[in-house]
């Protein structure tokens, strides 16, 4: 390391404990050191970078303040706590962040006693506080909570179901409000105009300034700095109608999270306070005190490794298979050119499910609802009962959220929203809270629900447009994070026949029916299984509802062997081939049927196609499953030792 670089004070600091020995002159050097740790580890193993570069000095100060583990200090959604892990003992895995067997990209109770709660979805921190809160009052503790939310974690449903709660009980507890009005993209919604009110509200800024005027003429100076503080503290009440005081909170701020001189009285002031829940409202910079991150449009949110010098990104290789992402965006266009009804909604996700581009072209029929999963399917649902053709494009993980909403209002109204389920299957480097494992299943349950799943990028085309032209019940598709597979790809897609699945190789002696995009490695397979003279039929079941039931007939009814593969969990697609087979009687007989999903536990972070491979759903899973359905696992053996050897 160079001398420039050199970091002598964040080397003294081992756990929390060593920092609370700092003066607060240190303190400040200490953050200086730690933002540049911070950007010099992101370089290395990419991951979010700008949230945590905005809560630098608040993460200083926070475990400055605060006794942590003992007080509990809970991060929302998580992507903001590179700096406090630094600072909790887990500078040495650093670099290790979001990769196969390294550190999470997120809080995880089993990673330290300094991450009290797990999380990687948003807007739980202030529930899972006052939660801790509440034990501690029942059990006579003394500890303090602190929840830091930032203000597009703020638009969400919880977090007022949270406030509601707590302002109407006396537990002491303090949420901080991390408001750098940013959210992946620029905030929306009304709640953030409410903040950009305070932040500029002219009532405070005048009693501020008499305040000072008054403190400066009227007080010898020990007394002027305890003013300042008094103001500091006491500003937030005398601005008043804040939304959270109307909850029943004591608001305090709005305060400049990167100037420890306010954030470190301020803080210790709330810790001090005795009753029922305070909010702190810290104004801070996304990706502060790095140019390139500063700069940028996203702040930063998420980067891929990059030069720390020039801010540079590494790019995937030009001329690549485009991804799911782009060819559902360009899919929909098309479709929303020919049918002025088409609509798209994102939950604060325009840039990931390439809606932004969707927004772009059609600017007044797309809708960002901020992060709000749950009233982006039900706004989908009353867009449909008025006739409008809703595309309701969220992440797999993060439809979990809205599981009633689907239900309730979508399904048992039989109304046509469309779901693009982005991020399908496993996804990497955020771990298992991201995973996009469960729709399928919680989804082909429904009745009235269609349930598609793109083979390849072309499928996807295809099954946008099925989707638009369905209008008489709820469509899913789902489709996964990253590239496609290169197929040629049409000007629009072409409408599918509703249930129907497709032959996309023949064989006679095992079938591989394929749900998603495995079906690239079922060909792989097939190409193995032949080389050991075993004639494949490759199956794209397109559909997981409604089945293709004279496919599923007809394949198991002329192959030794039949093999679902899905990228989800037990319970999808091959429960229902197998509910089906068994209602036909035809596993009565000789078939040998193996289900390939993914397996019963949350897999860590890691590269997709190595996740993968470890659940045996990559080509060689698939062949030897075969084998071993066939009982020959020694040949099976062989197999997937010629084809580890060929990779
Ligand atoms: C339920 C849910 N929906 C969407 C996301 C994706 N997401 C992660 S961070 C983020 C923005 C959060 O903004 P904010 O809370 O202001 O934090 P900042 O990044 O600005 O620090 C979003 C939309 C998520 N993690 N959880
Ligand atoms: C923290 C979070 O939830 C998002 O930033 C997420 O990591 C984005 O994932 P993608 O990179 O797949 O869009
Ligand atoms: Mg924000």
């Amino acid at each position: 390391m160079s001398a420039e670089n050199a970091t002598p004070l964040l080397d003294r600091i081992h756990t929390p404990k060593d920092l609370r020995q700092l003066t607060d002159a240190e303190l400040k050097r200490l953050a200086d050191e730690l933002r540049q740790e911070t950007i010099s580890a992101v370089s290395v193993t990419g991951g979010h970078l700008g949230a945590g570069l905005g809560v630098v000095e608040l993460t200083v100060a926070l475990h400055h303040v605060f006794d942590t583990p003992d007080d509990r200090l809970i991060w929302d959604v998580g992507h903001q706590c590179y700096p406090h892990k630094i600072l909790t003992g887990r500078r040495d895995r650093i670099r290790t962040l979001r990769a196969p067997g390294g550190l999470s990209g997120f809080c995880k109770r089993a990673e330290s006693e300094y991450d009290p709660f797990g999380a990687g979805h948003s807007s739980t921190s202030i529930s899972a506080g006052l939660g801790m809160a509440v034990a501690r009052d029942l059990s006579g503790g003394a500890n303090n909570v602190v929840a830091v939310i930032g203000d597009g974690a703020m638009s969400a449903g919880m977090a007022y179901e949270a406030m509601n709660n707590a302002g109407a009980m006396d537990s002491r507890l303090i949420v901080i409000l991390n408001d750098n009005d940013m959210s992946i993209a620029p905030p929306v919604g009304a709640m953030s105009a409410h903040l950009a009110r305070i932040i500029s509200g002219g009532t405070y800024r005048r009693f501020r300034r008499w305040m000072k005027e008054a403190a400066h003429k009227l007080l010898p100076g020990r007394w002027q700095r305890q003013a300042a503080r008094v103001e500091e503290f006491g500003r937030g009440f005398w601005t008043g109608g804040t939304l959270f005081e109307e909850l029943g909170f004591y608001y305090v701020g709005p305060i400049d999270g990167h100037n420890l001189d306010h954030l470190l009285p301020v803080l210790r002031n709330v810790k001090k306070m005795q009753n029922g829940p305070i909010l702190v409202h810290v104004v801070t910079q996304k990706g502060k005190g790095y140019a390139p991150a500063e700069e940028s449009a996203d702040k930063y949110h998420g980067v891929s490794r990059f030069n720390v010098v020039t801010g540079t990104q590494e790019k995937a290789a030009p001329g690549g298979p485009p991804s799911y992402t782009k060819v559902f965006a360009k899919a929909l266009i098309e479709e929303a050119k020919a049918d002025d009804k088409i609509v798209a909604i994102t939950a604060a996700m325009p840039s990931g499910t390439g809606l932004d581009k969707f927004g772009e072209a059609f600017p007044d029929r797309c809708f960002d609802v901020g992060i709000a999963e749950q009233h982006a399917v039900t706004f989908a649902a009353g867009l449909a009962s008025e006739g409008y053709k809703p595309f309701a494009a969220i992440y797999s993980t993060f439809l979990q959220r809205a599981y009633d909403q689907v239900v309730h209002d979508v399904s048992v109204q039989k109304l046509p929203v469309r779901f693009a389920i982005d991020r399908a299957g496993l996804v990497g480097a955020d771990g298992p809270t991201h995973a996009g494992s469960f729709d399928t299943s919680f989804l082909t349950c429904l009745p009235n629900m269609i349930v598609m799943a793109a083979g390849d990028e072309a499928e996807l085309m295809h099954m946008t447009a099925t989707a638009a032209a369905i209008d008489d019940r709820p469509t899913a598709f789902r489709y996964p994070r990253g590239e496609g597979l290169g197929v040629d790809l049409p000007e629009r897609g072409i409408p599918l026949e509703i249930g129907k699945g497709r032959i996309v190789r023949e064989g006679s002696a095992v079938a591989l029916l394929s749900f998603g995009a495995r079906l690239g490695e079922c060909l792989a397979a097939a190409d193995e299984l032949s080389g050991f003279g075993l004639s494949t039929t490759v199956a794209d079941a397109r559909f997981a509802k409604p089945l293709d039931v004279d496919l599923i007939r007809d394949l198991a009814k002329n192959h030794e062997v039949l093999l679902t593969i899905e990228e989800g969990s037990t319970g999808g697609f091959g429960g229902h081939v197998l509910h089906q087979l068994a209602s036909d009687g035809l596993l009565d007989g000789t078939l040998k049927v193996r289900t390939l999903v993914l397996p019963d536990r949350y897999i860590d972070q890691g590269k997709p196609a190595a996740m993968y491979a470890a659940a045996g759903l990559d080509a060689d899973g698939i062949v030897k499953a075969v084998f071993t359905a066939l009982g020959k696992n020694d040949v099976g053996k062989d197999a997937n030792a010629g084809s580890a050897q060929r990779a």
